[in-house]
């Protein structure tokens, strides 16, 4: 089979067209809208400088050459300012913005050097930006979007062909004499530059939208104001907790916790306070939790812990812990006025399981109002009439 290269050229001009009217389209409307727009600018300067390498039959040389590697390379710099505007969720260094413009302008200088050297360093040029973009997906592999990883994989593909083709001028200069000279390695560097940056944008379209699902996710399934789960979310995997302690044999403990008249504090002190109360207590139950633990708000001032492997004892010694990290909270209102957090709490256990949600949450509810009747400030166990002063 052979490549008819005319024809290849106006289908992935066509591509690029085609995929820059979607970035167009989608970029109002999709989450990550300012990266899109930032990737449809690239695309837009890509487009422009494979059009500027149409022309190389009515231009002279110097100027289609200058032209088309000047927005090519810009058009890559604006790809990884977007993609590095996407990663980091801020937007681009300034070095990235000034190195890009440099880079671009830096093909006219380049004109007055022997072609095969020009090739070279126009290479060494075109690589940087992607292998930055590559290391940017690979900085963030682990949590950065999945579909950020065939991004990250097709600049750093591009990357390599080009450094390939550095090094085949400074070896072989002879097959670079002229730009348009056909050889095995621009063709390579061709097929891979035009198609895989045509693919990375597809899969940069495919991250934001990945993002946008994820963000959908985590507000249906999670309380805004605190980041603590929802209950609904809660629930199955309360159940899920129940099952594995049936089949394990452990005992999972579910903790409510109410904080001590909160009404005073937002009467006192506004609502806004309140909030920032709520959130800070989130806060510091998070960081005395292990990853298998869960932290629920109910509504209100109300939170519930699923501890799995968790007996009173277990219980008790989180609670204890988290009654000293609130004394040590340090909440001071605008006006610097000190403002104590305590909460009362109730436990409910169940061993291997047995206990199902519901009871649980009956069970641990009752110890709750025990534990605020007996002065609050302090834990109680269901059903071992036991209770744990401050
Ligand atoms: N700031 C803020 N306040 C909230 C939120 N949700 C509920 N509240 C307030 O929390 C307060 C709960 O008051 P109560 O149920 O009377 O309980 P309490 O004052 O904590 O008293 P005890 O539970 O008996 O110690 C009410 O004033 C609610 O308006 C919220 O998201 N933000």
């Amino acid at each position: 089979m052979t490549l008819h290269e005319p024809t290849l050229f106006v289908l992935l001009l066509l591509g690029y067209a085609m995929l820059g009217l979607q970035l167009v389209t989608a970029s109002r409307r999709l989450f990550g809208g300012e990266a899109l727009r930032g990737w449809g600018l690239g695309n837009s300067l890509m487009l422009a400088g494979y059009l500027f390498l149409l022309v190389d039959v009515v231009a002279p040389q110097p100027v289609w050459v200058v032209a088309s590697n000047g927005l090519i390379v810009l058009g890559e710099f604006v790809f990884v300012a977007a993609l590095q505007r996407f990663v980091d969720q801020a937007p681009p260094p300034r070095w990235l913005v000034m190195g890009g413009l440099a880079c671009a302008l830096s093909m006219a200088p380049l004109m007055m050097l022997a072609t095969p050297t020009r090739m070279a360093i126009m290479s060494l040029i075109a690589a940087a930006p992607l292998a930055w973009g590559g290391w940017l997906v690979v900085r963030q592999w682990r949590e950065a979007e999945r579909s950020l990883r065939p991004v990250g994989a097709m600049l750093a593909l591009v990357a390599a062909t080009l450094l390939i083709r550095c090094v085949h001028a400074v070896l072989q200069p002879s097959a670079y004499v002229d730009m348009t000279q056909p050889n095995p390695v621009q063709t390579l560097v061709a097929v891979a530059a035009y198609v895989a940056l045509l693919g990375a944008g597809f899969g940069f379209v495919l991250a934001c939208t990945e993002r946008a699902s994820r963000s959908l996710e985590r507000l249906a399934s999670h309380d805004h104001l605190t980041g603590a789960l929802n209950r609904q979310a809660a629930e199955p995997l309360l159940a899920q907790a129940l099952r594995r302690a049936r089949r394990g044999g452990g005992c999972v403990a579910f903790v409510l916790i109410d904080l001590d008249r909160f009404k005073q504090v937002n009467d006192r002190h506004g609502h806004v306070f309140g909030d920032e109360v709520l959130r800070r207590f989130a806060q510091t139950v998070r960081t005395r939790l292990r990853a298998s633990d869960l932290l629920v708000r109910l509504g209100g001032e109300e939170f519930a812990l699923v501890l799995p492997d968790s007996d009173a004892a277990g219980a008790r010694r989180v609670l204890e812990q988290l009654r000293g990290d609130c004394r040590e909270m340090g909440l001071h209102t605008e006006a610097g006025q000190a403002c104590p957090v305590s909460f009362s709490a109730g436990i409910a256990l169940s061993p291997q399981g047995r206990v199902d949600g519901e009871a649980l949450y009956r069970a641990a509810d009752g110890a709750l109002y025990a534990a605020k009747r007996g002065g609050r400030d302090r834990a109680v166990l269901a059903g071992a009439d036991e209770t744990i002063p401050a």
